[in-house]
């Protein structure tokens, strides 16, 4: 079945019901109805067991949510903007056959949105002071643009460049000129260029100035000082190939604006670049475009697991039994402890000044939360510093 657009695209309505999904869990409804059985369940989404030492901003919830509702299932979860390390971050109740169905769609949802919003707070704490950019729209499928875009958001990020993504989440996307519009000018023609886009941007447009088409960036960079009055930025995109000691580069050029006046012009840098890279920049510009490091993130490797059947504790191999809570403790300690306050000491008690992180999200199948980003983005800029949030990545060159 191809969408209804012509594209490879799984339509939303397939999505919400419990169409995509794997089909083992077909198989699976078919034999429990088929032997009358239909066991009331408590099944949790974890990451990891136990904590790691590596933290994760959770994203996906809101879309997660929109999956249970109407079915008969009590669903807590973290908010998202949370950081976690260990343990559920999403437990369900319910009569399993309300659920099964949902488990690929789910999982995916929190998964990709996680990994993506890890990324991008692992940029953001690298350049805390300079605004970064997602522009990773190019390197992922279409039919996800609005996820990575509001997964950056959720990271930190200031701003995106993707169109439609804007149109979901009503918000503007933002960017000033590729190398096309320098190339469509010609050789030599940098400034025709330059000013053409002066005149013809909104005012609101920032006017940023791409200075590493044809030649050297220093050379472009004063050009473009000199032909744009109002110019705010020049971006150095500098492709891989020519670019050897980028910092040398950036910093060169910072000189060279200085030097020539033009102190109150400020570097864009894009292209490549991860949190390492934008450690080692930070000082020198005022502004990075973050693509693959966020877009192309790994999504985290959630899986559903059930927990209790019909009460008793129940797990497979690998896989911690018993419903359990996760509480973050005043010094940005995540801890796992069984729900039912059965444990009054060890490791599996909760502790004595913890926070409950996982909260109702669905109660018999209404959704029983709002979702407000600017919030989520709060939450995740403070959990971050409570947790001493630092990206462990090292991006490679
Ligand atoms: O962080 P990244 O994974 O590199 O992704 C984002 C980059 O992609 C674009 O480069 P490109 O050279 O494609 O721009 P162009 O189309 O203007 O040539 C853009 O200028 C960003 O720098």
């Amino acid at each position: 079945m191809t969408d209804e657009s012509g594209f490879d695209i799984v339509p939303p309505e397939a999505i919400a019901d419990g169409r995509a999904t794997d089909a083992y869990f077909d198989r699976t409804v078919e034999t429990l109805e088929h032997a009358d059985r239909n066991p009331h369940v408590v099944a949790e989404v974890t990451a990891d067991q136990f904590a790691t030492g590596e933290w994760e901003l959770l994203a996906g919830v809101k879309d997660a949510a929109r999956l249970f509702e109407g079915r008969d299932v009590d669903v807590d979860a973290i908010r998202e903007g949370r950081l976690f390390d260990g343990g559920p971050v999403m437990r369900i109740e319910g009569p399993y056959l309300e659920f099964c169905r949902l488990e690929t769609a789910l999982l995916g949802f929190l998964s990709h949105a996680t990994g993506v919003a890890t990324a991008a707070l692992e940029a953001r704490r690298a350049a805390p002071d300079s605004t970064v950019l997602s522009f990773g729209s190019r390197h992922v499928h279409p039919s996800i643009g609005a996820m990575v875009e509001r997964s950056a958001l959720l990271g930190g990020l200031d701003g995106f460049s993707n169109v439609a993504a804007g149109e979901v989440l009503g918000r503007e996307a933002g960017g000033t000129m590729p190398h096309a519009l320098l190339i469509c000018f010609g050789r030599g023609e940098q400034e025709a260029a330059w000013q053409a886009f002066d005149e013809a941007a909104g005012s609101d447009v920032p006017r940023v100035a791409l200075v590493d088409t044809y030649s050297d960036e220093v050379d472009e960079a004063v050009r473009a000082a000199e032909a744009v009055d109002a110019l705010e930025s020049v971006r150095l995109d500098t492709t891989g190939s020519r670019r050897g000691d980028f910092e040398h580069i950036v910093r060169e050029v910072r000189w060279t604006l200085d030097a020539e006046g033009f102190d109150d012009v400020g570097i864009f840098a894009s292209g490549g670049l991860g949190p390492r890279q934008l450690r080692e920049l930070r000082e020198h510009v005022a502004g990075f475009g973050v693509g693959s490091h966020v877009s192309n993130a790994e999504p985290t490797d959630f899986s559903l697991d059930i927990v209790e059947l019909e009460g008793d504790l129940a797990a497979k191999r690998g896989k911690l039994t018993g419903t359990k809570e996760v509480y973050r403790t005043d010094d940005g300690g995540h801890h796992v402890a069984l729900a039912d306050g059965s444990a009054t000491g060890g490791p599996t008690a909760p502790p004595a000044d913890g926070e409950r992180l996982l909260q109702p999200l669905v109660r018999d199948g209404e959704l029983v939360r709002e979702f407000d980003l600017d919030a989520a983005v709060d939450r995740a800029a403070e959990d971050a510093d409570t947790v001493g949030f630092e990206a462990l990545a090292d991006d490679g060159d």
